[in-house]
């Protein structure tokens, strides 16, 4: 570690930044208290309190975040070849407890990388090379735990009210020991905090829908959530974009309060106004991944007046700093080299030696009375049962409250069941002609309880995955919860369903009329949807969009029609697409319908015509060898498509947790 050589004396100008007025001989590890000047009689006590941090006073006594030599680069493959795109380059500063920062800087500058990367949430292709520290300690998983990160879009079950959404979160998030009534006054005690409290039992809404509540309020929610664990570090991206210059002033305000009891808040912001610029006591600009300025908002005017950028009268000085290092359309060049200019006199500039001096007395902190961080031990989650009721919860309501989905969904299998049923309506099984309508019935029923649920599945599982990712990020749950939760929610339906169109379709059609013919029937077609929507659940899994998993999916269905043994008969596929029957859940569903309805049948009519060669089946026996069906398979098909059920969502399983830990 890059250790500062000389001794320095620090004063206060701004209350969370020091200032470097002196530079003499000296270590900066051996700073001695009574050497540092202190306009506020802060700057000491606090560097007393972080030396007297105890090893679980974080929460207490605020948090100081320090990063050193810190780059970023995103993993990606150009040409076929892996590479790394340098997104942060070596940058290092640091953040005392009660700052309220702001990141400020052009499009892709690097805001939000820097910020997920200080806040331990990078995606799974960013890499993160230096060092980060809190009061001393490298950052980990337990940041988790310890600070919120409110990310840049909302994302809610638009079907919540304010109410339920910060209870489910309660739930999920709080330590196990936390009491009902503890939570309930915490969430009441945030929503009054942020000014929720009125729109408590309205729905939040989702996007689109123009019910619900406001922008502002969104976000407002979005901020109350990360507060539950009252973290003492708090990461926003981008809180204000899509505001209004009031409900913007408004959330910042909070913030500033909050700042001010001595939490750590660090955000990306664009365009903030006058108003709400004033209100950040630090500033962070950021240009082309590396810093151009950090230090008080006031000082930055001096720093770029320095460079010869004077910022106009009539121009708010977040917007000059912007447009300073913007890139210019049609002068690239020298915006780039402008921008360089700019960074390259910060980091030789006093500023950033005060803000170093702060850094390597954390880093020497770190190395020389290295801690444990406790929090992450003393911290118990809910326990996973309790995680599986509130996302079964959660879903469960989504449901209710969006009814018109699974009515609409219901009364379409009714109008097909009734369809099926009355285009074959009384069908005499103990004819000829009889033999085609059963095998057509049963191939209806095979296609209908297949593709229909697959294809719903397939659109709708996916839906709620960026809310999956975030949350998984956020370390609520493990993938298997969720995996759970959202089967547990659409089971219902998948039961409904089928028992729905084999009842009316079955009677209607006058299949075999015994009650085990019946419910065995029901049974299987009730199976056929579950290993259906298993597979369309696998595939919405393995794919990142839904028409990728559609373009795979509809040649396999094709595959498993017309492997599924009434168009082509089994022992004549060819090898090439032989192996794909194993898999036909399809045939295994229509070779057991089949013997359910044909086995003990033995006096079908013959009403051949004279001139007539093809030859009259007279019993059930030779109506399954017609289609190379087998009476003893029945249990063996039953059980072939149990396996496929397990199968699918061990797959599927596996594919949501590969995404989760992509992300
Ligand atoms: N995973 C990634 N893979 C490749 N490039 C990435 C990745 N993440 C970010 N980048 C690139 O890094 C640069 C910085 O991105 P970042 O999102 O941090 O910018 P930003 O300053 O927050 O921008 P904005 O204000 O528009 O949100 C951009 O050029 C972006 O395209």
């Amino acid at each position: 570690m890059k250790m500062l050589k000389t001794r320095k004396i620090l004063t206060i100008d701004d209350p969370h930044l020091f200032q470097l007025t002196d530079i003499n001989g000296g270590d900066s590890s051996s700073t001695n208290n009574e050497n540092l000047s202190d306009e506020n009689g802060s700057l000491a006590s606090s560097y007393a309190s972080i030396k007297e941090t105890p090893k679980c006073s974080l929460l207490k006594n605020g948090v100081t975040l320090a990063w050193n030599d810190l780059s970023v680069f995103a993993r990606m493959k150009i040409n076929g070849k892996l590479q790394y795109k340098r997104i942060i380059n070596s940058v290092s500063g640091a953040l005392k407890a009660g700052s309220l920062a702001a990141i400020m800087g052009a499009s892709g500058a690097g805001k939000s990388t820097l910020m997920a990367a200080l806040g331990y949430r990078q995606t799974g292709e960013i890499h993160v090379d230096g060092e980060i520290i809190i009061n001393g300690m490298p950052i980990g998983t337990y940041m988790k735990h310890l600070s919120g990160f409110m990310p840049q879009d909302d994302l809610f079950v638009g079907s919540l009210t304010v109410l339920e959404h910060m209870t489910i979160m309660a739930n999920l998030k709080l330590d196990r020991s936390t009491s009902k009534q503890e939570k309930f006054s915490k969430i009441t005690s945030i929503l009054n905090q942020l000014g929720l409290r009125k729109c408590r039992d309205t729905r939040i809404g989702a996007i689109g829908q123009n019910k619900g509540l406001s922008g502002g309020e969104k976000k407002r929610l979005a901020f109350a959530t990360e507060l539950l664990t009252d973290p003492p570090i708090l990461f926003c991206d981008e809180p204000t974009t899509g505001l209004d210059s009031f409900s913007a002033q408004k959330i910042v305000d909070i913030m500033s309060a909050m700042s001010a009891t001595g939490k750590t808040i660090l955000c990306t912001i664009h365009q903030p106004s006058s108003a709400v610029f004033e209100m950040f006591s630090v500033l962070i600009l950021v240009a082309d991944g590396k810093i151009a300025y950090m230090g008080g908002r006031a000082a930055a005017i001096n720093f770029f007046e320095s460079l010869g950028f004077i910022c106009p009268s009539s121009y708010s000085p977040a917007d000059f700093f912007i447009k300073t290092l913007a890139t210019t359309p049609g002068y690239e060049t020298n915006s780039k080299m402008t921008v360089k200019r700019i960074c390259d006199q910060y980091v030789v500039s006093d500023y950033a030696k005060e803000i170093d001096v702060v850094a390597q007395y954390e880093f020497h902190l770190c190395r020389t009375e290295p801690k444990e961080f406790e929090l992450s031990r003393s911290f118990k989650p809910p326990f996973w049962w309790q995680k599986l009721y509130w996302l079964i919860y959660r879903w469960g309501i989504d449901s209710i409250r969006n009814p018109s989905v699974q009515i609409l969904r219901i009364l379409q299998r009714i109008v097909i069941a009734l369809i099926v049923g009355l285009s074959f309506y009384n069908i005499n099984i103990y004819t000829q002609n009889g033999i085609q309508a059963v095998q057509g019935v049963i191939f209806m029923f095979v296609c209908e309880n297949t593709f229909n649920p697959m294809y719903y599945v397939l659109a709708e599982f996916p839906e709620n995955i960026p809310l999956f990712v975030r949350e998984i990020r956020s370390g609520f749950y493990h993938p298997i919860i969720y995996y759970i939760s959202r089967l547990m929610a659409l089971l219902p339906g998948f039961l409904i369903e089928p028992i729905l169109f084999a009842s009316i379709a079955y009677w209607l059609a006058g299949l075999k009329v015994t009650w085990y013919a019946f419910l065995m029937t029901t049974l299987i077609t009730i199976l056929t949807t579950n290993v259906s929507t298993a597979c369309g659940i696998m595939f919405s899994c393995a794919f990142d969009s839904v028409p990728s998993a559609m373009a795979y999916l509809v040649p396999f269905d094709y595959l498993l029609m017309i492997t599924s043994g009434l168009f082509v008969k089994r022992g004549t596929i060819p090898i090439i697409i032989g192996w794909s029957r194993y898999l036909s859940w399809l045939m295994y569903s229509t070779e057991s319908i089949s013997i359910l309805q044909w086995q003990g049948i033995t006096n079908i009519t013959c009403d051949k015509r004279p001139n007539d060669n093809i030859p009259c089946l007279t019993d059930g026996t030779s109506v399954l060898n017609q289609y190379s069906f087998s009476e003893e398979n029945l249990i063996c098909d039953i059980w072939n498509m149990i396996f496929l059920l397990i199968g699918f969502h061990l797959l599927g399983y596996f594919f949501l947790w590969r995404r989760a830990q992509r992300s």
